[in-house]
């Protein structure tokens, strides 16, 4: 059984459905980073303990919240003794915009996976990008370095759409078999 974190940060709660999409996929332990920037007790120990380390946090001004960044910078601490080296990574964000510069916050994400020596997990979904293509479809914003979902300015938590969960939750279901393969029992 491999075993799945999932870190993230969320503001206002549409980064933390996504993550819990995630987590349903995965069946991964979900971490919430708080509004400090920290972890609950035992955080760090559980990222240790983990195969794969999925991140997760909003797009703010083109890039993770600055809590994630906190969170980042903290964990130097596992870095300087490569403690991650070899892990698999993940990341996914969520932003108001339908573009709104959320590849910058996963270009950082797999940088900052990269500092800890680990591998980087994509979506592995090709887009639905045909004229055909509806909003509900499998990886209909077009990502492939991880997953993305829209919450457009005025939309709540509960008007987040189905599809973009639904390629959350397929993504997590993508890490957890990727890690049962690759790594050892
Ligand atoms: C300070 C701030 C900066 C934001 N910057 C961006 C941005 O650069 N691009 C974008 O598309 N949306 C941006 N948004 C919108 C959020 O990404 C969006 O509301 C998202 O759903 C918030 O996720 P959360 O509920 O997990 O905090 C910003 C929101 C805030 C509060």
């Amino acid at each position: 059984m491999t075993r799945v974190a999932i870190v993230y940060h969320s503001g206002y709660g549409h980064t933390q459905r996504m993550a819990q999409a995630v987590a349903e996929g995965s069946g991964g332990q979900l971490l919430a980073i708080d509004a400090d920037g920290n972890l609950p007790a035992g955080g760090w120990e559980l990222l240790q303990a983990a195969d794969a380390i999925v991140f997760g946090a909003p797009t703010y001004m083109g890039g993770v919240s600055w809590q994630f960044k906190k969170f980042a910078d903290a964990s130097s601490r596992p870095w300087y003794a490569q403690a991650w080296k070899d892990k698999l990574f993940a990341g996914f964000t969520n932003s108001a915009a339908m573009n709104g510069d959320k590849f910058s916050s996963l270009s950082y994400m797999m940088t900052l996976a990269m500092q800890h020596g680990g591998l980087w997990v994509g979506l592995g979904v090709l887009p639905s990008n045909s004229k055909a293509a509806t909003r509900n479809d499998p990886n209909f914003l077009g990502s492939y370095s991880g997953a993305i979902a829209q919450s457009p300015s005025d939309a709540s938590v509960a008007d987040m759409l189905p599809g973009d969960l639904e390629t959350a939750r397929n993504f997590g279901r993508r890490v957890a078999e990727v890690a049962a393969r690759l790594l050892p029992c």
